[in-house]
Formats: C-alpha cells, structure tokens, sequence
C-alpha cells in the first residue's frame, strides 16, 4: 500500500483489521520498522483524536513526527493551479506540498471540503495536489469526502464488540447545528458495504449520501424503525449531498434517545466523536454501558499504526 486515502487502498480488509487488533495486543513490537523515518501530519482543520492518535501511533512505530496547522502555523496557500499570486496567499500548494515531501517519509493531511462546490471537493482537489506535489505517501487524516483512518477504526471496534457473526449494522442521520460533511458517513459506509455486516442507512428524505458510497445499503427514513434488532447504532450528523452542503432537517425526532436504543438488541453505540451531547445523543445513551465511543476513539491508535505499518513496509 502506498497512499491510504479509502478502502480502495487496503488489499485484504480483514487482514488489516486483524492487524490492527494484533498492534492493540503488542503496540511496541515493530518499534524499529519506522526509525529514521518522518512523518508529517497536516492539519487545515480542528482536530483532537486523529491528530493525538496518529502521533502515538507513529511514535510507536519509532519515527519522528512533525504536526503542522496549516494555514495558522504556516503561510496561506493558495491551492489553485494558474492563478497570479497577488492576493493574501503567500505560496502555492505546489511549493509548500514539494518542499514537505523533502521533510518528509510519509505526509498526513487534514483537509475538510468547503460545501459550497460539490465537484471542486468531490473531485478531491486538495488531497490531489498534495499528491501530486510531495512525491511521497499520503495518509487521509479526513479528507472532503472521506475519513479511512475512522472507518477502520470503527471495523475494527465492530470486530472486537460483534456477539454475532454478521451483525446487524445502523448508521442513523441524527440533527446538528450547523453543516457537516459527508465524509464519515461516506466512509462508513464505504467500509461497512465491504464488510461482513447487515448494513442500514437510516435519514431524512434529502439526505441520500452519493450513490457510490451508500452502495447497497437498506436505507430507510423513519427515525426509529432501523433501530429494531440492531447491534450497533452508529450516530453522525452530515449536511445534504443533493441541496449541496444545506441543512434540511433539524427535527429532534432523529436525535438518538434510550427510548430507541431499548428496541435494539441490547445494540452498542457507537460516534466518531466530537459530539453534540443532547442534539446527536441524549446524555442516558453516551453514559449508559452500551456507549463504547471512547474504546472506540482508543482504536483510533491501533487503526492508525496498521496504515503506517503497512506503508513503511512498502518505502
Ligand atoms: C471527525 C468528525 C469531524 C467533523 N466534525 C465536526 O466538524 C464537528 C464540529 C462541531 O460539532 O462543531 C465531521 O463531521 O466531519
Ligand atoms: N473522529 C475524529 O477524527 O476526531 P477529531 O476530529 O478530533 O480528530
């Protein structure tokens, strides 16, 4: 594997799976297989998890990292091809993205989509360039359509919880106050399309993710029928992909309740964190024992150490 910016990148999924479970048993154990390596990990966004646990992950790997917030710590890029530069924008992607690659073994890069031009982030212009102009493996840290490092992350969580061979698998749409992306639930639902599970997307009407992410998924929109039997609810908020980067919805009715969670199998929840307590989840249901958002972000490390694993290998 070179660059992991979707599943398309991973040849065997359960095997990274397993190999991220296998690191959550022995995290030092390829403790030389990075050293002398750098890792750059970029940020133009917020972040707390991705940033914290791909740092510990590499450390564990022995390689040194640098952190950068773009934009803030560093010059504004301008990331458009052919412009004259005689704006606010110091340099251009094509220099800085270069000049990292000379820093760096591996680059990491944050980069949410903008929701105003669904084709300028879905063609995934930002992840391209840098690319295209570092030279060397990029890493996803969530990009304008997808979150890889989350979506193993939340496999391997399934896997580890799962009480059932195929468990029964919901991603429920549930309200925010301001406009998301669809990157998680496009990933997730990337991921859980090509997993072992019986997957269903439940969300208002307007909310269909891009056909070739919600692939053959059951969708529904009723807010409380998918609940029913499930084993594991997933809860995130995304913006509409149709009415590009709107809100459409914001009826609490899709708020994830206990009252739901009891039509469950005893189902566990699960959130890619941060969350709006008592707008996505009411507080009974991330404090109850069926909340594992925190084991889940755990394995963010162990996600995380596979990718680098599998990525060193191949340097
Ligand atoms: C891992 C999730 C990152 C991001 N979440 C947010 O931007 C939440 C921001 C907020 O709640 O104000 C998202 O939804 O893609
Ligand atoms: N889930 C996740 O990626 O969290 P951060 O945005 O805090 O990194």
């Amino acid at each position: 594997m070179y660059n992991f910016t979707s599943v398309n990148d991973v040849q065997d999924l359960s095997a990274m799976v397993n190999l991220g479970l296998q690191l959550k048993k022995s995290p030092n154990a390829f403790r030389e297989l990075g050293k002398y390596k750098t890792i750059g990990l970029l940020f133009f966004n917020s972040s707390l998890r991705t940033r914290l646990s791909t740092q510990k992950a590499a450390q564990q790997l022995g390689m040194d990292v640098m952190v950068m917030n773009v934009g803030a710590d560093s010059w504004q890029l301008e990331m458009t091809e052919g412009v004259i530069m005689n704006g606010d924008k110091a340099e251009h992607v094509a220099e800085a993205a270069a000049v990292i690659g000379q820093y760096c073994d591996i680059v990491g890069v944050r980069s949410f989509p903008g929701l105003v031009d669904r084709n300028y982030d879905y063609s995934e212009q930002v992840l391209n360039q840098f690319i295209k102009y570092t030279g060397k493996p990029i890493v996803s840290l969530e990009s304008a359509t997808r979150h890889p490092l989350q979506s193993l992350t939340d496999l391997i969580t399934i896997e580890e919880h799962k009480k059932t061979a195929r468990p029964k698998v919901v991603l429920t749409w549930a309200p925010h106050v301001k406009a998301l992306p669809q990157c998680v639930p496009n990933s997730f639902a990337e991921w859980m399309n090509r997993a072992d599970v019986d997957f269903t997307i439940a969300h208002p009407e307007g909310y269909e993710l891009a056909p070739e992410f919600s692939g053959n998924a059951r969708i529904t929109h009723d807010p409380k029928a998918a609940f029913i039997g499930a084993d594991f609810i997933y809860a995130k908020n995304w913006s509409s992909y149709k009415d590009y980067g709107k809100i459409l919805n914001s009826d609490p009715a899709w708020m994830v309740t206990k009252e739901k969670m009891d039509l469950t199998n005893n189902a566990k929840f699960m959130h890619c964190l941060p969350v709006r307590r008592n707008v996505v989840v009411e507080d009974a249901v991330i404090d109850s024992e069926n909340s594992i958002v925190i084991q889940q972000a755990g394995n963010r490390v162990w996600a995380a150490q596979a990718v680098l694993k599998t990525i060193l290998e191949s340097l």
